[in-house]
């Protein structure tokens, strides 16, 4: 079997049309623009690009779109203090601090301090406790990503046997949370599990959120499984030039996509919904905020 290859580049490109059409509609039935702000700090040259997309994107789809460049040196006071006028600004609907920060500041303290109605990325206690109870509310952006793909994939995931392979706060929790809703049996695995491979071959789908390069290999997958790559690892591909580098996801593509049913690739898989979904909910939180339901088809 050689797997469909899951086109999430595509996806996110007909999910953000659907977004300006919300946004258009927002706009003139309800004389609401919905406005994002994302802050940076430091120079980490991957923090940029992607920071540059979300501001790229948000004005693409119509949306009102603050960008603020902290520099390296800024005092943890000073980030907190524009998070909180931000917090206060009725032009801002959706507030992202782009992680990671500099050591020198604390994320669960930027993060605690995100308004939750604002908090598009999902990350404050408030906003992680609304989605493990089903509440509405912003879901996390990569997770909704990875939902997105699913569905529109498997249809109906209930009954299904899902396998994370990762218990991180950002993706491997709330994916786990998110299927379960879905009516799926979900194990959420991780690099000290016991019989690792043995676990993910009982998967019909497959998350891979480990951050380790091309650890799940072919031979894990059950035969017809949709595996869904989170993992983003830059390696340096010297073969390429000097100073090159490639990105590889978590699972080893080329083996995997011999058994699996469907695959996402990295680069084009779950990364770019990431950003797509960001908007999406900032669409939820600027329909929450002004007492409009948000719109079915941008969320969990
Ligand atoms: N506050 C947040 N910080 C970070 C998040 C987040 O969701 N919120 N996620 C990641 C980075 N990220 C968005 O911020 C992100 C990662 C990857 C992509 C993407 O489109 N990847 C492309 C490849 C791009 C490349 O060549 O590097 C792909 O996979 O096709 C978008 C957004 C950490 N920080």
């Amino acid at each position: 079997m050689v797997a469909t290859i899951i086109d999430g580049k595509s996806f996110a490109e007909g999910l953000r049309t659907r977004i300006a059409g919300h946004v258009a509609r927002l706009k003139a039935e309800h004389g609401i623009t919905p406005g994002l702000a994302v802050v940076i700090v430091g120079h980490d040259p991957g923090s940029q690009v992607y920071v540059a997309q979300k501001a790229k994107q948000t004005v693409e789809v119509g949306m009102h779109s603050e960008k603020y460049e902290l520099p390296e040196t800024v005092s943890e006071a000073e980030v907190l203090a524009l998070v909180k006028k931000l917090n206060a600004d009725p032009a801002i609907h959706g507030i992202l601090v782009q992680l990671p920060v500099p050591d020198h500041i604390d994320p669960k303290k930027i993060i605690g301090t995100i308004d939750p109605a604002k908090d598009v990325d999902c990350f404050t206690p408030a906003s992680v406790g609304k989605l493990a109870i089903g509440l509405p509310g912003p879901v996390s952006c990569t997770p909704l990503g990875c939902l997105m793909l699913l569905r529109d994939n498997l249809g109906d995931l209930s009954g299904l046997h899902a396998v994370v392979v990762g218990r991180s706060n950002l993706v491997g929790k709330p994916i786990a949370q998110l299927l379960l809703r879905e009516n799926c049996t979900v194990t959420i695995a991780h690099s000290r599990s016991k019989d690792l491979p043995g676990l993910v071959r009982q998967a019909d789908i497959v998350i891979a959120a480990v951050g380790r390069p091309e650890m799940i290999k072919g031979d894990w997958i059950k035969p017809g499984a949709t595996v869904i790559d989170v993992g983003i690892n830059r390696i340096a591909a010297p073969e390429r030039g000097e100073g090159k580098t490639r990105l590889l996801g978590d699972v080893e593509f080329a083996s995997a996509k011999e058994v699996a049913g469907a695959i996402t690739p990295v680069p084009g898989g779950v990364g770019p919904m990431t950003i797509a979904c960001l908007l999406a909910n900032t669409i939820t939180t600027a329909s929450l905020i002004n007492g409009l339901v948000p719109p079915s088809d941008l969320t969990a």
